[in-house]
């Protein structure tokens, strides 16, 4: 992909001031977006994945702030933490980039629809504010889409109050929404993750259909493999505020680069593993106020060596790049030979992880 990315990040970086101390949610994090693109941003709880989606639009709230990098779309600086001097104004943003050509979906579609208006009137009056169109059209416009979206007998459902409509129809009403000022690009925040999976597959299918047609990018956040396995193009995979892991979904799921990844990618179900034998990944996500010293996944990592104690890796572009598409493959991972700190001749860590993996290799034959 060589023409200019949709939407940047730069090694951005937000730090929460908290009582406890500084939390710094997301850390030196830098990804590209292209038209068309889904891009995935996957991760335990606590990653950082929403604090990441919302920087993009600059809505991280107090005690939170962005403190370096850069959010740059089609070459606007939306956002600049070293130099805030050189960000859009607020105006600028509310008016011509947030709902116009970056929307938000969020998990909860309470949170961006009121209760005491009908659906209908909510979508005329985001398609009002963001279409030249009077209200006739706009109406037309938004049953249109409502159709678009799945669901069924749109022009009676239009005058329905939110709480009329299933879980799963309240997201596609949000997507229904977040479509209809034909934005270039929709920051989606776990939306499908409160559904039950038939109709979570079913809304996919529909924004893999409307992403087709519309050419709209999208970044996806989830916590689940499994959606990023139906959904993505590319994938960043965020480890306590990091990215330690990017690639194209194909190459990610036939070689991960990162031990997380491949952590992640054992732990979800598939129809040929027995449930019995998933792995689940070592230990909790440790606090963000006091990271581990050197690689931040080191304590739960099954090749967690010495040197992963003190080396803090970025993420680099490792071997294996040369998948069928030119998509960078990077990881923040010592073993490969990109970095060249000793990985190979340093001794192995004794740690839960480790174990773990020792013991499932001695104690797992054929016994199922
Ligand atoms: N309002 C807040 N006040 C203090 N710290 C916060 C706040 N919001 C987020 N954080 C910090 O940022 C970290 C990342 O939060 P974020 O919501 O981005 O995680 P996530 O990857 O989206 O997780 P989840 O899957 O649970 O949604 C949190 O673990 C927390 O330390
Ligand atoms: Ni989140």
């Amino acid at each position: 992909m060589s023409e200019q990315p949709l939407l940047s990040v730069d090694n951005l970086t937000v730090e929460f001031d908290t009582e406890a101390g500084i939390v710094r949610a997301v850390d030196d994090v830098s990804f590209d977006i292209h038209g068309g693109e889904i891009v995935g941003l996957v991760g335990e709880s606590g990653a950082g994945k929403s604090v990441t989606g919302r920087s993009l639009l600059r809505l991280v709230e107090s005690p939170g702030a962005i403190v370096g990098g850069t959010v740059t779309f089609r070459g606007q600086t939306i956002v600049d933490g070293d130099n805030p001097e050189n960000s859009m104004s607020m105006d600028r943003l509310r008016s011509e980039i947030r709902g116009q050509e970056i929307s938000l979906i969020f998990q909860d579609p309470m949170e961006s629809l009121n209760p005491v208006f009908t659906v209908g009137a909510q979508m005329r009056e985001i398609i009002e504010s963001n279409r030249d169109v009077d209200g006739q059209a706009a109406r037309t416009a938004a049953i249109e889409m409502l159709h678009e979206v799945g669901i069924p007998d749109p022009e009676s459902r239009y005058d329905e109050y939110p709480h009329e409509f299933s879980g799963g129809m309240r997201q596609r009403v949000l997507i229904a929404m977040a479509l209809a000022c034909e934005p270039r690009l929709i920051v989606a925040d776990e939306p499908t993750t409160a559904l039950d999976v038939t109709v979570e597959g079913q809304i996919l299918r529909m924004v893999q259909e409307l992403q087709d047609k519309y050419d709209t990018s999208f970044v996806w956040i989830t916590h689940d493999m499994g959606v990023v396995a139906e959904l993505c193009d590319r994938v960043n995979v965020m480890y306590l505020g990091e990215v330690v892991e990017q690639a194209g979904v194909r190459d990610l799921f036939r070689d991960p680069a990162h031990p997380y990844t491949e952590a992640l990618l054992s732990s979800i179900p598939r129809p040929d593993r027995d449930v019995e034998l998933l792995q689940t990944i070592a230990g909790r996500m440790p606090n963000g106020l006091d990271p581990p010293e050197g690689c931040r996944f080191h304590p739960r990592c099954p090749d967690a060596r010495d040197v992963c104690q003190t080396v803090r890796p970025d993420p680099r572009l490792v071997d294996g790049t040369a998948g069928e598409r030119d998509s960078a493959r990077r990881a923040a991972c010592v073993k490969h030979d990109a970095f060249d700190v000793g990985y190979d001749t340093s001794s192995p860590l004794d740690t839960e992880a480790t174990r773990l993996a020792d013991e499932t290799e001695v104690t797992v034959p054929d016994e199922s």
